[in-house]
């Protein structure tokens, strides 16, 4: 990600005219001097001149100033990138299992994550606009390569046609700079995104809440659960887990480290059990026991595997026969990377469970961010969530003009 920095002697002398780095390394050895030659004894009035001491070797091969150019290259380098801290905790699961969890470390502020998260977007989104917009007043030519950028870039052609039409009605024959066509791109994004921009309200009405979370394989859904099991646990909610992705047994275990994390027990079965049966009680005990939020997770399937959509109806037609108003909310997991697809999954989950909100994970990993806006114009969806990587701090509500400003390359 980082930009490739010049050599370490460029850096250090700058420009091209550089001298010859040095090649000796101070563990060389230094050649000894010449030995010196006996001179003839000079005639007692003439002060001798000083014999000139052969130096041993140029100044920058001497320990001291390697030392000193080595010091002044290592204040130029960048941090080294830390590890990321894992957690390793023994999970209850038969055979037992112990599994590594990203740990919280401290952060940067959110709007300066969700810019780092969306910068492969944002680089390329304004670096091709930039070299549209390198030279020429506003035309006809620039507009079209203007669309095909916008378009190439995941946005959805009506917004790019938005954009397009502003810059055609307000700069038509102008000078127009990379600059203001990134401030026109940012507000129409901010048109597109604002009304979808929607907190995920709990209705303390309902005890408990139930969450739904669906998406396809490995889109995010476990991870996403435990997010939200801190959040709510932070904000003092008692939270119950359902592992309802039975398939994949690193699932369960993956929710009981969240579980045992955030104080929340954890609702499971082995392996290959009925998710609906799960499903069933979890929803039972936790209105037993009165808890403020259960979240259900499911095992991630394809939209196109009708066998599994069918599944997933099972699971809310068992869910209503606990509680006809639940799920509360059904959240869909959007993976970024998956670029166009995302707008099939939406349509077709949509269509089978009822998806009341999107959370859009993984951001941080595609240059196709721009697809959030695509998927925001075309279903209007509410859009809670959005991940910036793999740690709780990473999901955060999602705010219209942050996304807005951080895809334009907005500091
Ligand atoms: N970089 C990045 N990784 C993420 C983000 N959200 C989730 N992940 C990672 O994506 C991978 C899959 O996440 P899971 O939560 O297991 O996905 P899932 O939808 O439950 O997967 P299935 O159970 O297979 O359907 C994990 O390695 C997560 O750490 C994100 O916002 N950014």
């Amino acid at each position: 990600m980082t930009d490739k920095k010049p050599g370490f002697f460029k850096r250090l002398f700058g420009g091209g005219d550089t001298p010859a780095p040095p090649e000796t390394r101070p563990e060389t050895p230094v050649p000894a001097p010449d030995p010196v030659k006996p001179t003839p004894e000079p005639p007692p009035d003439i002060v001798p001149e000083p014999e000139p001491v052969p130096f041993p070797g140029p100044p920058e091969t001497t320990p001291d100033y390697v030392e000193d150019i080595e010091d002044a290259a290592a204040a130029q380098q960048p941090e080294p990138e830390p590890e990321p801290e894992v957690e390793t905790i023994p999970v209850a699961v038969d055979p037992p299992a112990v599994v590594e969890v990203p740990v919280e470390a401290p952060r940067q502020g959110w709007f300066a994550r969700l810019a780092t998260g969306l910068k492969r977007s944002s680089d390329q989104l304004t670096g091709s606009i930039t070299s549209v917009f390198t030279k020429r007043k506003l035309d006809a030519a620039t507009l079209d390569e203007l669309e095909d950028v916008l378009i190439q870039a995941d946005l959805g052609i009506e917004t790019a046609m938005a954009i397009t039409e502003t810059l055609r009605r307000d700069r038509f024959d102008r000078d127009v700079s990379g600059e203001d066509v990134r401030a026109v791109l940012a507000t129409e994004v901010e048109k597109v995104l604002g009304p979808v921009a929607l907190p995920l309200e709990i209705d303390p009405a309902q005890k408990p809440f139930i969450i739904l979370m669906i998406g396809v394989n490995g889109s995010g859904k476990t991870t996403t659960i435990g997010k939200l099991a801190q959040k709510f646990a932070a904000e003092g909610k008692s939270v119950m887990l359902a592992a309802g992705d039975t398939f994949r047994a690193a699932a369960i275990e993956q929710l009981q480290i969240w579980g045992q994390r955030t104080n929340a027990p954890v609702i499971s079965r082995p392996a290959g059990a009925d998710a609906s049966g799960l499903a069933f009680d979890a929803v039972t005990q936790a209105k037993a026991e009165g808890r403020d939020i259960l979240i259900i997770d499911t095992a991630g399937r394809l939209q196109n595997r009708d066998e599994l959509m069918n599944e997933l109806e099972k699971i809310i037609r068992v869910i209503k026969k606990v509680d006809p108003s639940a799920p509360h909310a059904t959240l869909l997991t959007l993976d970024a990377t998956t670029g166009q697809n995302a707008l099939k999954q939406v349509e077709i989950f949509e269509k089978r469970a009822g998806v009341t909100g999107l959370v859009m994970t993984k951001l941080d990993g595609t240059a196709r961010g721009g697809i959030l806006v695509a998927i925001a114009r075309k279903f209007g969806l509410p859009v809670h969530f959005i991940g910036v990587g793999e740690s709780v701090g990473d999901l955060e509500p999602f705010t219209a003009s942050d996304f807005a400003r951080a895809i334009a390359g907005g500091e």
